[in-house]
């Protein structure tokens, strides 16, 4: 079926995954820098770049990715440093044992500041983050075991096989190798099922809670995530520098992390290196040139960086990367899943068997009755309209029947479980999928990866196995079910096209796509040709039809009476917050009911 012809915004160009094919190279030069003739001066410089990217690295998983901001990564990096330090000066333990306590308990202070933060809304958790990072910046200065403001001295160095890491190079070599592998492990997290998950949350907890995706367990992973690195670099820190003080674990310093982030590229993962190679070649130079120039001594690199922040933000808001990127195109997404075995379904109804009932629906917004006594009822195979002017309380009860209102009183059944009361990921879980009159998508992905979201509840993959790739063949699945929703719709052909480049009819097909990767039950459409032009809804009403025809059962509000007369069995006209009258179209266009209320007179 091809009823979609495709139209993408001016400007589109050509998607491309997170991983790039030339960056082996850049790896490969890395790891081998220590082995050149470099003076000892930018071996130094290597590593600290090496050892800010890490934790820049966290801010891209947690600031870039899933849209959360933290200023105390700083604290993370001097929790694992510290630990390291006085566990192996004062307990004599091996650097490779407190490598797991300092990384353990940066995990743990992060599950509790998650914990406590990440349920409440946007600014609690940078606020959180502050806090953390004041707080324990004054304990390190303040204890005296810790060695208060001078800090702990005379740490050992790292043994690897009996082969001693004393010296800056051999020290560059495992920097950059903990550095790399985690930013591969983070572009394979990235271009996996959970990491659409992660991506996901930057488009709005209500889609990707509606595609069964717990995004407070994922705010919290990412969180953890870049707490974890954050104490990677800290121990390595720790072992390099061979001592520690409270300075470089400040709040000044988690503000830098995050202008690296910032300035390389925030949402990219190789902009983390960008950004951290940025900030500390200029601190060097700035540091020099400024105090020369102006003839006093200061910090005046800081006012440089911060009209830099201000300029970047204005006029290059996905950072610098995405400039050098020009130069070193990514690798395009090979299409490697042809005969992938489809993925797990769920029995479906039977033709004609109660699918879904609302009984006496109330919504209750303070002292506003937006929705009142509302009763109607679907079978499995059949498309029902839900229908009523502006402000009738159409959304309202199609919110109340998905999950993400909750009830004042009535009664929701799917397939005979009362289901009122349920989160809409649970519901989710339960075969019922929806779209929503506003679009809802990640508009950096391509249009197949946020189809492949729909899968999340169709399979499993984990972080652990998207890192190290071990993903691959349930991967494979899930493109391929994408693809063959897409095909569905007759949109196969926009697949690797950027979601946000496409114009709202075909994202309003690609919604479908998604819900219809979930393998529904029943597919909710909320106002799907709102805002579409004739051609567009005569699309959309072709795949409406299609679906139809192959069985599937589906729930419509819709504003627009034209669009659904031709296309559903019956049909549900609510005014004011309640049930007007239900039947055919013919006799709900013949009703003069439905016309005043349309019109908006009296009846
Ligand atoms: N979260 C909310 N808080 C308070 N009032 C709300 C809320 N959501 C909806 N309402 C009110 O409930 C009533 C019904 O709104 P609803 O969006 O359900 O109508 P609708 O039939 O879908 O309208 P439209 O076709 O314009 O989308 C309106 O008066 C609206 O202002």
């Amino acid at each position: 079926m091809a009823v979609f012809s495709p139209q993408v915004a001016a400007g589109a160009r050509r998607p491309s995954r997170l991983q790039a094919s030339r960056l082996p190279v850049f790896c490969l030069l890395m790891l081998a820098a220590p082995l050149l003739p470099l003076p000892d001066f930018w071996i130094t410089q290597l590593n600290y770049i090496g050892l800010a990217s890490l934790v820049s690295l966290g801010l891209v998983l947690l600031t870039g990715v899933a849209g959360l901001t933290s200023f105390g990564q700083a604290a993370f990096v001097g929790v694992s440093a510290y630990s390291t330090a006085w566990l192996t000066l004062n307990a004599g333990l091996s650097p490779w044992l407190t490598l797991f306590i300092g990384v353990g308990l940066a995990v743990l202070v992060a599950l509790v500041l998650g914990l406590i933060t990440l349920r409440m809304s946007g600014h609690y958790l940078p606020l959180a983050t502050i806090a953390w990072g004041l707080a324990l910046n004054f304990g390190m200065a303040n204890m005296a075991f810790l060695g208060k403001y001078d800090g702990l001295q005379g740490i050992a160095p790292l043994t690897l096989f009996g082969h001693s890491l004393a010296d800056g190079r051999s020290m560059c070599s495992l920097i950059w190798l903990v550095a790399l592998a985690a930013a591969v492990a983070l572009n394979h997290l990235l271009d996996s099922r959970p990491g659409r998950a992660l991506r996901a949350l930057n488009g709005g907890a209500m889609m990707a809670e509606a595609m069964g995706i717990s995004t407070f367990r994922y705010k919290l992973t990412a969180f953890v995530l870049a707490a974890v690195l954050a104490a990677l670099s800290g121990w390595l820190f720790a072992h390099f520098q061979r001592s520690v003080n409270p300075t470089p674990f400040g709040l000044n310093k988690g503000v830098e992390y995050l202008f690296m982030a910032v300035l390389g590229g925030v949402g990219q993962v190789w902009g983390a290196f960008t950004g951290a190679a940025m900030v500390v070649l200029l601190t060097d130079k700035l540091q020099t040139l400024l105090p020369a120039l102006l003839g006093s001594s200061g910090n005046f690199e800081v006012i440089v960086f911060g009209i830099v922040l201000v300029a970047t933000l204005k006029y290059a808001p996905n950072g610098l990367w995405p400039f050098i990127q020009r130069w070193w195109p990514p690798a395009q997404r090979v299409r490697d899943w042809e005969g992938a075995p489809p993925l797990p379904s769920r029995p479906k109804p039977a033709p004609g068997e109660p699918l879904l009932e609302a009984r006496a629906l109330r919504k209750q917004f303070g002292g506003l009755v937006a929705v009142n006594g509302v009763n109607f009822s679907l079978k499995a195979g059949e498309i029902m309209g839900l229908i009523g002017p502006n402000g009738a309380g159409k959304s309202t009860t199609f919110n109340l029947v998905s999950g993400v209102l909750s009830l004042t009183s009535g009664e929701v059944l799917f397939r005979g479980e009362a289901i009122a009361g349920l989160s809409s990921r649970a519901i989710a879980r339960r075969g019922m999928s929806r779209t929503f009159q506003h679009v809802k998508m990640v508009p950096d992905m391509t249009v197949l990866e946020n189809v492949a979201l729909g899968g999340y509840l169709r399979s499993s993959g984990g972080l652990l196995r998207a890192m190290l790739r071990l993903d691959r063949a349930e991967e494979r699945q899930l493109l391929a079910e994408a693809e063959r929703q897409l095909r569905r719709i007759g949109m196969a052909e926009l697949m690797f096209e950027r979601a946000g480049n496409l114009a709202l009819g075909p994202q309003r097909l690609m919604e479908i796509a998604r819900a219809l990767c979930t393998d529904p039950s029943l597919l909710l459409l909320d106002e799907p040709a709102a805002g579409l032009r004739l051609k567009e809804k005569q699309a959309l009403a072709e795949v409406l039809r299609q679906l139809k025809q192959e069985g599937l059962s589906i729930l419509l509000v819709e504003h627009d009476m034209d669009f659904v007369m031709g296309l559903v069995d019956h049909l549900t006209v609510m005014e004011f917050g309640t049930w007007l009258m239900a039947g055919t179209p013919a006799e709900v266009q013949a009703s003069p009911a439905v016309r005043a209320a349309y019109l908006g007179t009296e009846h």
